[in-house]
This record gives C-alpha cells, structure tokens and sequence, in this order.
C-alpha cells in the first residue's frame, strides 16, 4: 500500500525532508508551499513527486503531513487544520526549531483525535530556500521528537518509519526541555552573532577599514548572522523566556569577563580562555553529538591549479569527498583548503594519502 506524504513549506527544511523521503519505499510525497516561485523549483528540482495547490484536498488523503513552515506559520495552520477533514491515523509533525507553543497546540489537536508528534532536525545552515534542500542534509544529525506524554507508541514508530530515510539519530524528549537546550546552542548564538554583526557596523562609521580585517574569527563567530531574519524573528518570539534567561546569564558572564579585564591579572585572564578552551576542545562536535561534519584542513599554496590536484591525489585512491571550500584566513597568501568527508575513516584515508603525496599542514577541527 502507498504511504502518502504531504510536505507544506518547500524551503531548505521542506525540501530536504521531502528528497529523504523519496528514497522511502512505495511513498508519494506531494509538496505545497505558499510561495508560487517555490513551488515552481520545487517541481523542476523534483524536490517532490507533486507539488499541489489545493492543501485542504491533498492532506485528507495523506497519511503523514509534515510542516516545513517558519514556527509561527506552522502555528496558524495547526488552528485552520482543526477544521480539516483528515484521515482518522494521521500522522502530522512540523521541523520547527521550537518546540513548546506547537505542542501545545498538539494537545489541542489531541482533543480532536488529531496525531502531533513535534520534530525538529538539529542540522541545517544560514541559508534557505528550496535551492539549498539536499537528500542527506540531515545524515548523522540529532533529529528531536517530542511527543505528548502517553503518546501512542506505534504513531512514533509509523514517524520514525519515515524519518529513517534521512538518515538522522531519532531522539525523544520533552518540548521544554528542547527549547531550554536549544536556546543554548543555537537561538542564543544567533543573537550573539547578530549583535557582533551590529557592533562591528557601529565601528565601522569611525573606522571603514575594519571590515576588510574582519576574517577568520570574526567570519566563524558571525556566519549564522546570515541566516534568514524571519525565521529568527519566529523562533526569537516563541522561545522568549528561554532566550531571556540565557540573556540574563551571558550579561553576568559578560560582568565577570569585565572584572577579570580589571584585574590586570595575567594568570586569570589567561585561565579564563584555557578553561573555555579545554571544555570547547571536548565537545563531541565531530563525533556526531551536534552537527556532524568529517572536515580535514589543508594549508594550500596559493599557485593555479592546487585544489585540482589534490582532489586529483583523492580520487586516485578512491575517497570519496562531500564537500569542499576554500577559507581564505589571509586573502594575499595562503588558503585554507576544507575538504568534508562522509566518515571519519574516509577522513583518515585521506590525511593519509594527502600527507604521502605533497607537504602541505593538515589538521582537523
Ligand atoms: N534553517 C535551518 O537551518 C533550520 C530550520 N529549521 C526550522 O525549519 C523550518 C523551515 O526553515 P527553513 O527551511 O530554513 O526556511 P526556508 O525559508 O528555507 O523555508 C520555509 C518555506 O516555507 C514557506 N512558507 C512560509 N510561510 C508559509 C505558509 N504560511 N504556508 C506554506 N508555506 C510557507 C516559504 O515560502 C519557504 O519556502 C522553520 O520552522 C525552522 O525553524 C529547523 C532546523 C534547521
Ligand atoms: O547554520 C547553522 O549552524 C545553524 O544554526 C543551523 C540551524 C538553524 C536552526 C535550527 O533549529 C537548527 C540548526
């Protein structure tokens, strides 16, 4: 029997979620967005099976419908979905990075025998739209279900069913604490980064060359600031408490930092960034707690023709690569070269090869 999926909100998320589920078996994925050039790329990337237009019509015959919406859309249309004639063991969940205002409209939906389990994949980037979607976007990432207490447990399971295909770890949890993690490690750091970016304009009236010396760091620390302002406008509103309690802790941080700055004492401040570092070193940031990503670091020459050649070196011993880029840290003199692999073996294979055939520094992050 064909499993009928409906994927509204064809953007990065959408999308990704909608090409996963393609490499499920005997599924058809039907795909709406509200945005008509969206849905006209979602068609010519076959993003989808079929992309709709009448939503009401193609969830009453979906048996999964999930939202790929911005989290206060995906809100407004949890309310209009009440009205909706829908299959009796419908599945719905949503991506959205928050989780506690939708759950709670799930327990609504609940009261109208209408199934919500809450999902949210930690893995994704500052860019959006349909454009950026992949099959594997979400491979070795965390994906979050929150499911309402006493949820029934073949519903998860006819979930997760799908979700494998992106081939993401499953974790279960309770929506609060989600959001309480999640304004952590991502929606506070969107506001730090945000507010770099802010301070850095500021400077920028009295000292216009600062810009131009804003690499390395400054481009790492600040890359999510480029993320899409409505989605964060979305997430920033419904995780507010969350966000002002981590706001409240980074300015006693920020009081602290001041007082070790007064100090002028060398051994404090020098301790102050040797204990961030030893707990930021330990963070199983490659070993696929967070987002998951096998990058090796080469130091490159800068002479036409490097990169060819050592991805020349790599498929020569067949290592496959998944990405590359370059980092330019110092734009006159050297590169560095950022070659993502699928695994850490493949990582390995290819330090190993690259380190036999040129002398060029490597390291991982
Ligand atoms: N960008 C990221 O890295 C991640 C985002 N998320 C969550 O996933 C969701 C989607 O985010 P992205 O895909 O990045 O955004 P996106 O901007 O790439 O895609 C959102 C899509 O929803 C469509 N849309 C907006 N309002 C709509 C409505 N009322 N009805 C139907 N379609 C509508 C837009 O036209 C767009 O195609 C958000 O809830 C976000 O919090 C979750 C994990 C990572
Ligand atoms: O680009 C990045 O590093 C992100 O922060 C991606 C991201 C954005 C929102 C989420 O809810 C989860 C992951």
């Amino acid at each position: 029997m064909t499993r009928n999926v409906l994927v509204i909100g064809l953007g990065l998320i959408g999308g990704s979620i909608a090409l996963s589920c393609q490499k499920a078996p005997n599924t058809k994925v039907l795909g709406f967005d509200l945005n008509e050039n969206t849905c006209h790329q979602a068609k010519t990337l076959s993003i989808v099976h079929e992309v709709v237009d009448d939503v009401i019509q193609s969830a009453s015959t979906a048996d999964i419908i999930i939202f790929g919406t911005p989290v206060n859309a995906t809100l407004e249309w949890l309310e209009e979905m009440k009205n909706w004639p829908l299959k009796k063991n419908v599945i719905v969940t949503d991506t959205g990075s928050t989780k506690g205002l939708i759950m709670e409209k799930a327990a609504q939906l609940r009261e109208l025998g209408i199934t919500f389990i809450g999902g949210h994949p930690m893995a994704g980037s500052h860019k959006s739209g349909v454009q950026a979607a992949k099959t594997y976007l979400f491979e070795n990432a965390y994906y979050m279900l929150t499911p309402l207490k006493n949820e029934n447990e073949e519903s998860i399971k006819k979930l997760e069913d799908l979700l494998k295909f992106t081939l993401a770890k499953i974790v279960l949890l309770d929506a609060h604490e989600h959001d309480h993690m999640t304004a952590v490690v991502s929606h506070f750091p969107h506001i730090v980064a945000a507010s770099l970016v802010h301070q850095l304009q500021s400077e920028q009236q009295n000292y216009p060359m600062t810009s131009m010396l804003a690499a390395g760091g400054f481009r790492d620390v600040t890359r999510i600031a480029s993320s899409n302002p409505l989605m964060w406008k979305d997430i920033v509103l419904q995780n507010r408490e969350e966000l002002l309690v981590q706001l409240n802790a980074w300015q006693h941080e920020m009081e602290r930092v001041k007082s070790i700055i007064l100090s002028h004492n060398g051994e404090i401040i020098e301790d102050y960034f040797a204990s961030a570092k030893e707990v930021r070193d330990k963070l199983p940031i490659n070993t696929g707690a967070f987002y998951t990503t096998y990058d090796l670091y080469v130091d490159i020459p800068d002479y036409p023709g490097v990169i060819s050649e050592i991805t020349g070196y790599l498929a020569q011993e067949h290592i496959s690569i998944t990405n590359i880029r370059v980092v330019e840290a110092r734009e006159d003199i050297f590169g560095i070269l950022v070659i993502s692999f699928q695994n850490a073996e493949d990582r390995e294979k290819a330090q190993g090869c690259i380190s036999r055939r040129t002398k060029y520094e490597m390291y991982m992050s």
